[in-house]
């Protein structure tokens, strides 16, 4: 992990640090990073894409960008600050903005996704956030990374998932010195590249709840899960491939999901959350939800106003 701080005075660079942090998935969130989907293309690059185009499915670029403009205003209606990168002709995925960077505590790491047509996406990301004056505190290197499998559970726990082929093992240990470093636990989960991500398998959902895949997720990590205090509201694999686990919390029990997921939605609001679901095919039926449109730059807790 090569540390690339930008260069800039120490004041400017710690008021940086302290205004683009993100310290827990739950904290409430005031700053996104958004990509406008205006060259989505379906690439067949994983499970979820194959399977719609064998069902004949094509984007279409103007319906996505409505979805893309609802999902805008539900945030902006969540009090949460957008910012844009600009979208790339060469980069049909540019939309799922949570795979090419994630915002530590410390700064933002810049990651490396594996697959080709993605892997520029964290360069042009870091140009957005540059132009807001957000501070580069590392990037990843000699693996792979991407965002959705980064899941910074709380001040002092992230888990991070290694498919092998999205996040790789070396990728993933960049990552966990990072966080080991600063003396963080740090949950390295394996699981198989036919489930893409960490984040279509589980999320949390508030301090403590997440919502997770049980039936896929290993005996082992949800036996982690329980020994950190996070209960999980089981989703089933069916749901979990129409993106059911890929929500996003705006913190203060306020959650986005999309709109196919009924069942997990009336669970949620059973319990006291507030649930804004969302028609987001277009991105579903490429693959990701609501979690990989989403790159959280800043999130406050509640000590911190
Ligand atoms: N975090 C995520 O799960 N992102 C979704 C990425 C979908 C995109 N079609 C891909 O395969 O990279």
């Amino acid at each position: 992990m090569k540390l690339d701080v930008f260069q800039r005075g120490e004041e400017s660079r710690l008021r940086s640090n302290e205004r683009w942090s993100v310290r827990s998935e739950t904290d409430r969130l005031t700053d996104v990073l958004l990509c406008r989907p205006a060259f989505l293309e379906p690439v067949p690059c994983c499970s979820v894409t194959q399977e719609s185009l064998r069902d004949g499915f094509e984007t279409s670029v103007p319906l996505a960008l409505r979805q893309h403009r609802a999902l805008q205003s539900a945030l902006e209606r969540g009090g949460v600050r957008c910012h844009f990168i600009r979208p790339d002709p060469a980069m049909p995925d540019m939309c799922f903005t949570r795979d090419a960077l994630v915002t530590t505590p410390w700064g933002l790491l810049a990651l490396r996704p594996a697959t080709g047509h993605r892997r520029r996406e964290a360069d042009l990301a870091l140009v957005a956030a540059r132009r807001m004056g957000a501070l580069l505190a590392g990037r990843v290197n000699g693996g792979t990374a991407e965002g959705g499998d980064i899941a910074i559970v709380r001040e002092g726990l992230v888990i991070i998932g290694c498919s092998g082929e999205r996040t790789n093992a070396q990728g993933a240990a960049e990552i966990a010195d990072i966080f080991r470093a600063r003396r963080w636990d740090v949950i390295i989960y394996p699981f198989d590249p036919h489930f893409l991500h960490l984040d279509t398998q589980f999320a949390m959902v508030d301090d403590g709840l997440a919502v997770a895949c049980t039936d896929v997720l290993s005996d082992d990590f949800l036996a982690q899960l329980a020994r950190h205090g996070i209960e999980t509201i089981p989703v089933t694999y069916k749901e979990a491939r129409g993106l059911g686990c890929n929500l996003l919390s705006l913190g203060g029990r306020r959650l986005i999901a999309s709109a196919d997921n009924e069942r997990v939605t009336a669970l949620l609001r059973s319990r006291g959350y507030t649930v804004d679901t969302l028609e987001l095919d277009q991105f579903t039926r490429c693959g990701g939800g609501v979690h990989c449109l989403t790159m959280p730059l800043a999130r406050v807790g509640d000590c911190q106003g």
